[in-house]
């Protein structure tokens, strides 16, 4: 049987509209998966009119009140009702009626606009699920990235790295690799954070002090990890096949890299919450909203991946 997802809507005066109508028109993703767009039919018809096509024939779960949304004009009201969207997904799949949520994209400052403390789906779902710490990987064909800590500004990132924090998302990294993406013994490489991974304490300590010592844990319990390695050629060794997955030490350095290869086709997914949930990789583009422009790409591969998260599972 095919699983059936929860897809959102994602920001109405963003692109998600769109590329969940687009989505809604893709046949073989529709082969593998039973859509539930979570959202406003009326919205989801829009997006369908700009680029061109028929109104979906999906099953919509109705969220929210009809409030007047410009596309490429984010505000309070559509991070509401982004939110809202995000948390009834969320239950559909704690009651068992979708398998898995496939997100479109949000934006924080709307979100917390409208009042939400969250910067993001991740640590909304944290919040609503009870997960203390979730673990962002972002995913391609030739490239997997995990972040050790996710949307915090740079000058706070050395203060937030512990080994217990760099050990966590590793072994949660691991344990999913096992799981959904069936890897019997998962590679991880360890970014180091400064320059060449700190030559030995010349441009910073934060390798000898803290990541070093998570290595030496995680392979003390039996994680095939290695590091810390210098941050400017571990990603192109990763894309050799060295390494199933990069442990990076903060938002950009990960996500630099994985948006060049896969910034079309990249997925988001939320490791170490109970429910499985993928998005796109890229943003609201409200410069695009209302065009018709955007590419799906990124949101199929999400429901995709999504709808294979959950057969492996199973
Ligand atoms: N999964 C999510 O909910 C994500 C949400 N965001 C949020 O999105 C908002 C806007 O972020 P930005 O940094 O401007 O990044 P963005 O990804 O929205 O836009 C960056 C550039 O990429 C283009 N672009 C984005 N998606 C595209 C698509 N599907 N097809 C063609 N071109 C596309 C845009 O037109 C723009 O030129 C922010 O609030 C950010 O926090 C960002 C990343 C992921
Ligand atoms: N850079 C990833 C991003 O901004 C998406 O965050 P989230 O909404 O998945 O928490």
């Amino acid at each position: 049987m095919k699983p059936r997802i929860a897809v959102t809507l994602g920001d109405p005066a963003g692109v998600g509209p769109e590329i969940v109508a687009r989505l809604c028109a893709h046949a073989p993703t529709l082969e593998l998966a039973e859509l539930i767009v979570v959202g406003q039919r009326r919205l989801l018809e829009a997006g369908a009119r700009s680029c061109g096509l028929p109104a979906p024939a999906v099953e919509v779960v109705e969220v929210g009140q009809l409030l007047k949304i410009t596309p490429g004009l984010p505000s309070p009201a559509s991070g509401k009702l982004a939110g809202g969207f995000v948390e009834k997904a969320l239950e559909l799949v704690q009651a068992g009626e979708a398998a898995a949520m496939a997100t479109a994209p949000i934006s924080k400052e709307a979100l917390q606009a409208a009042g939400y403390s969250d910067t993001g789906h991740t640590t909304l779902l944290a919040r609503r699920t009870g997960t203390e710490r979730p673990v962002m990987m972002l995913a391609g064909e030739r490239l997997k990235v995990v972040l050790v800590t996710i949307h915090k500004a740079m000058r706070d990132v050395p203060g937030l790295l512990s080994v217990e924090g760099i050990v966590h998302t590793a072994q949660v990294t691991h344990d999913s690799l096992e799981r959904y993406w069936g890897i019997a013994a998962p590679r991880l490489a360890v970014c180091g954070l400064n320059p060449h991974a700190g030559e030995h304490g010349l441009f910073g300590d934060e390798e000898e002090r803290i990541i070093a010592p998570a290595v030496e844990e995680l392979r003390a319990a039996g994680v095939d990890a290695v590091g810390p390695l210098p941050p400017d050629t571990v990603f192109w060794r990763a894309t050799r096949g060295h390494f199933d997955t990069v442990v990076c030490m903060y938002h950009d350095q990960g996500l630099i890299p994985l948006k060049l290869l896969h910034f079309e086709d990249g997925v988001n997914v939320s490791l170490g919450l109970p429910i499985i949930r993928t998005s796109v990789d890229h943003g609201t583009a409200y410069d695009l909203a209302g065009t018709g422009q955007a590419n799906p790409a990124s949101m199929i591969a999400a429901v995709r991946m999504a709808a294979q998260m959950a057969m492996a599972g199973d």
